[in-house]
């Protein structure tokens, strides 16, 4: 273990992301009444290059005039390849209102892309005198922003997050499918016959977990396209998970709940961590690292892991 301890992530929930095109304004009472923990009001892909002033100028409202509650309110902002995204932080921030809570930067190839919005911001904030930090959020969603992962985990203090971008990763690594997620019909092995489908975008999501998890930010899983198949959604949330990431994309209201199911401890995973921690309190006691629980090993790396587990139904109880 390195001499540095590894920083904790933002404590709050980020289960579920709802997202819903800015120039959908019809859509945005009904994301502020959702159950996602964060919402995604999009300036970037959703809304065609002819409504993008439209779509900045309805967000801009939204964010003031509806009541989000107690959501992480993030706006995603158009790529910096594009000639919309200085003006999108431009408005947003000389514009909209103090209950932004965050911009989300897409295709993200860099530090420097990050660098450079932060630039930006840091200069309006302290032109218009706003004294609430805009957090990041960020999408690894191309080649060269998986190469680039930890650098740009670390790029700025504002990073509080990154999600996996299935579909423009995939179509920035040239891989073959138009599938936004999940289980891909041609990435197979053959055993004795039988067909079985490994996970095409696992080692996409261990590199986002592990330098998020370097740096103190949360990872996220990005959007699954097809909101007709829910065990796909289900299957690809529980990897997810496993894997360490600490929530989802919705693109449909279909998604929420299953999100929030499945990067919701159960009552009984919480329970049996409640357990792990006092036997090994117990062990402490009398002199022991290591002991028996449920006829198998617990040792003060379990105190870890199930603090993971405790911290996150801590945060759901509120
Ligand atoms: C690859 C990426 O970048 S993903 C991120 C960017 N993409 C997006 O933001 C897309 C977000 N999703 C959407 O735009 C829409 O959900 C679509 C286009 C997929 C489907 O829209 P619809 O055809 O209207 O869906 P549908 O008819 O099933 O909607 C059912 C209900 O949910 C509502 N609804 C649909 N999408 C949303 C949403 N994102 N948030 C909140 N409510 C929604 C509809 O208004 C409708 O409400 P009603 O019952 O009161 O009439
Ligand atoms: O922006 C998201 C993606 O999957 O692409
Ligand atoms: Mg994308």
């Amino acid at each position: 273990m390195s001499f540095r301890t590894q920083p904790l992530p933002p404590a709050r929930l980020n289960r579920c992301q709802l997202f819903g095109p800015g120039s959908r304004e019809s859509l945005f009472e009904k994301m502020a009444k959702s159950a996602a923990d964060v919402i995604n009001l999009d300036l970037e892909d959703s809304v065609a290059p002819a409504d993008k002033d439209r779509a900045r100028a309805n967000i801009i409202q939204a964010i003031g005039d509806i009541d989000w509650g107690d959501k992480t309110l993030s706006v995603r902002i158009n790529g910096l390849d594009t000639p919309f995204w200085y003006r999108d932080v431009v408005d947003l921030l000389e514009q909209a209102g103090d209950r932004l809570d965050q911009i989300m930067i897409p295709k993200a190839g860099n530090a420097s892309d990050i660098y450079a919005v932060d630039a930006l911001v840091t200069a309006v904030e302290r032109a218009k005198g706003r004294s609430k930090r805009i957090n990041f959020e960020v999408i690894i969603e191309s080649a060269a922003g998986i190469c680039h992962v930890e650098e740009i985990a670390a790029s700025s203090p504002r990073m509080q997050a990154i999600s996996l971008g299935a579909a423009d990763f995939a179509a920035s690594m040239g891989m073959a499918t138009t599938g936004i997620g999940g289980t891909q019909e041609n990435y197979y092995m053959i055993r004795e016959g039988q067909k079985y489908w490994p996970d095409p975008w696992h080692w996409a999501q261990t590199a986002i977990v592990a330098a998020c998890r370097a740096h103190g930010l949360l990872p996220v899983d990005g959007p699954f396209g097809d909101f007709s198949d829910q065990d796909g959604f289900v299957a690809q949330a529980r990897r997810s998970a496993t894997l360490g990431m600490v929530g989802k994309w919705a693109i449909h209201p279909s998604q929420i709940a299953l999100a929030n199911e499945v990067f919701s401890p159960s009552e009984a995973a919480v329970a049996e961590a409640r357990e792990i921690l006092a036997a090994m309190e117990k062990a402490k006691a009398e002199g022991a690292g290591a002991t028996v629980y449920k006829g198998r090993l617990v040792d003060i790396a379990s105190i870890k892991q199930a603090e993971v587990i405790v911290r996150q139904a801590e945060l759901i109880a509120g």
